[in-house]
């Protein structure tokens, strides 16, 4: 514990190990809100990512180890199924005075402080809308993660949408909902608007009223706080058009399909902790 000194949000150089969508969407979220300025955010990548994060001005170096060297909080954001060896290949130059975060769904802490050598490490399961800065984020501290580090991480993720915090054993049930969820509202998106074309409406703007339709009703379900049951009730007259709508979704098991989905992918979240 000797060398755990407090980072300072105004000055902390942030890294991430793995270029790939969710460090990005994080990153420029980030800098977006302006919470840190571009030249506090680091990754590495040879690729054609490093355009795309260059893009936004974030630092790219070509080696993960200049990242590590040259951050206060190394965020990992590599697939579940290298991180193992990503952390191995790192640790010799991991130390207590940088705090480790790791976005990888699956992956235990305990594993991840006992590749890294140290466990000033935070869990956090962000999701995509990070980009946006609507992101649900809900984080989980490790064993030598110190009060203010979870402040650190939760004015972060705070800058890019809302955090929650909650017990490691509930990651998997969280990665299914909200990491994974915003993939099936797209997909509800896209089926809507293929839906509004086959009534007869221009693509472009069936594509616009379901995204703007699905951006309200979450928007409502946040903000009023009233019960999604009642909100719907409010839509749907009787023998209208909303009616007629759900009957045919709730025939097609609408609500058992989207828990079943959550359950699937909770599921699939313990089977990656187990490679
Ligand atoms: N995409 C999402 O919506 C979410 C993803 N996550 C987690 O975030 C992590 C990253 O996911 P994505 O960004 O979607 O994947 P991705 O495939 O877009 O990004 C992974 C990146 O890691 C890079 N990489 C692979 N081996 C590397 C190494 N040895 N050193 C450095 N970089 C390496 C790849 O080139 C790639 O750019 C995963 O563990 C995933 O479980 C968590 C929440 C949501
Ligand atoms: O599909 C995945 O495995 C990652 C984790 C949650 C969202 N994307």
């Amino acid at each position: 514990m000797a060398n755990i000194t407090p980072i300072s949000t105004e000055s902390c150089k942030i890294g991430f190990i793995g270029a790939g969508k969710m460090a990005e969407s994080i990153a420029r979220g980030v800098i977006n809100s302006g919470v840190l300025p571009a030249s506090n955010v680091r990754t590495a990548h040879l690729g054609l990512r490093r355009t795309v994060f260059e893009s936004f001005g974030t630092k790219v170096f070509d080696q993960n180890s200049q990242v590590v060297q040259d951050s206060d909080v190394v965020i990992f954001s590599v697939k579940p199924q290298v991180v193992k060896d990503v952390v191995l290949q790192l640790r010799p130059l991991l130390s207590e005075k940088q705090l480790l975060v790791s976005v990888v769904a699956g992956v235990k802490l305990k594993d991840l402080q006992e590749w890294a050598g140290h466990s000033r490490f935070i869990r956090v399961m962000p999701n995509t809308p990070a980009a946006v800065g609507v992101a649900a984020s809900v984080i989980t501290l490790g064993d030598a993660a110190t009060k203010e580090d979870g402040e650190l991480i939760s004015k972060i993720f705070g800058a890019i949408g809302k955090v929650w915090t909650a017990q490691e054993k509930l990651f998997d049930a969280i990665t299914g909902l909200s990491a994974s969820g915003p993939a099936y509202i797209f997909l509800a998106i896209e089926a809507l608007a293929d839906g509004g074309v086959a009534a007869g409406l221009p693509r472009e703007l069936s594509l616009g009223l379901a995204s703007q339709m699905v951006l309200g009703a979450a928007s409502m379900a946040v903000s009023t706080g009233k019960h999604p049951g009642q909100l719907k009730d409010d839509v749907a007259s009787p023998g209208g058009t909303t009616i007629a709508g759900i009957h045919e979704l709730e025939k097609a098991g609408f609500r058992g399909i989207l828990m079943n989905a959550v359950v699937a992918a909770a599921k699939r979240g313990q089977e990656l902790s187990k490679n």
